[in-house]
């Protein structure tokens, strides 16, 4: 069902999780035309320190990715949708054992991107992602070659479907974990779970949060499980925007 309501405003003793493409920064024909400007940079500093370094963000890209884009920023950062993470003393973790359980599927994957126009692919290490966004047309196509490569790679790894992508990665994990371990750091104890995004594989994430009497924004138009709702990025952004600033 659709939630019709905008977010009531953000507070100090929130616990806020962003997920990062189509709800901080918008979709890009490929993930490296994204670029964080420094007015973002400024607002996620600023949403940092008001909230004593309760912010995280939760994303499908790699950790190695969003320190990248959003460097010198040193936030907690769970990356390919909780398969690894950044801890809030900077430590790197990774849930994934055995990440050489995927190279089978890389060559392969490599070779049907190379033989189809438009199509690219992210090697993320722990998992795979195909993206269609420069040929919608072979959507289905993408879909059939990654859900055989699921089957001969047995229940242990998965595919998830994102906005015209479809990853293939380690079964179990996903944003709500993600958002799970990070509560039970001191930094995010005993504060409200807020979590914004805009994709199916935020879902996980919005039952989580709900499930702690947390809040849940979906940004955008689709199904979900999420409470509250922003049509764009550009109102996330001036939604952020309104956490007043503490008296010094
Ligand atoms: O969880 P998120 O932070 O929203 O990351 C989800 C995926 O984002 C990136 O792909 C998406 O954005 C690209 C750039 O705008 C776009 O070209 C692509 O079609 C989208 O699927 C990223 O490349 C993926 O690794 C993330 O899983």
């Amino acid at each position: 069902m659709m939630p019709e309501t905008p977010p009531p405003l953000p507070r100090h003793d929130w616990a806020l999780f962003l997920d990062f493409d189509g709800t901080l920064v918008p979709l890009a024909d490929h993930p490296r035309d994204t670029s964080v400007s420094e007015a973002l940079r400024h607002l996620v500093a600023r949403l940092a320190h008001e909230l004593d370094g309760a912010v995280a963000i939760i994303s499908g890209r790699p950790v190695a990715d969003l320190e990248a884009l959003l460097a010198p920023l040193d936030l907690p950062l769970a990356g390919v949708h909780g398969l690894e993470w950044r801890d809030t003393s900077g430590g790197y973790h990774s849930a994934v054992a055995h990440p050489e359980r995927l190279a089978a599927c890389r060559d392969a994957l490599a070779d049907f991107v190379a033989g189809h126009d438009g199509l690219h692919y992210e090697d993320k290490r722990v998992a795979l992602a195909l993206h269609y966004r420069g040929a919608p047309e072979l959507a289905a196509e993408c879909r059939h070659f990654m859900a055989e490569w699921q089957q001969a790679l047995g229940d242990d790894v998965e595919t998830v479907a994102g906005k015209c992508v479809i990853e293939l990665r380690p079964a179990g994990v996903h944003k709500g974990t993600a958002i799970a371990r990070l509560l039970d750091d001191p930094v995010f104890q005993g504060r409200r779970p807020v979590f914004v995004g805009d994709d199916v594989t935020d879902e996980d994430a919005f039952r989580e949060v709900n499930a702690r009497g947390g809040l849940s924004v979906r940004v955008g138009d689709g199904k979900t499980a999420a409470t509250y709702y922003l049509e764009s990025v550009k109102k996330v952004l001036t939604w952020l925007e309104h956490l007043p600033s503490r008296p010094t």
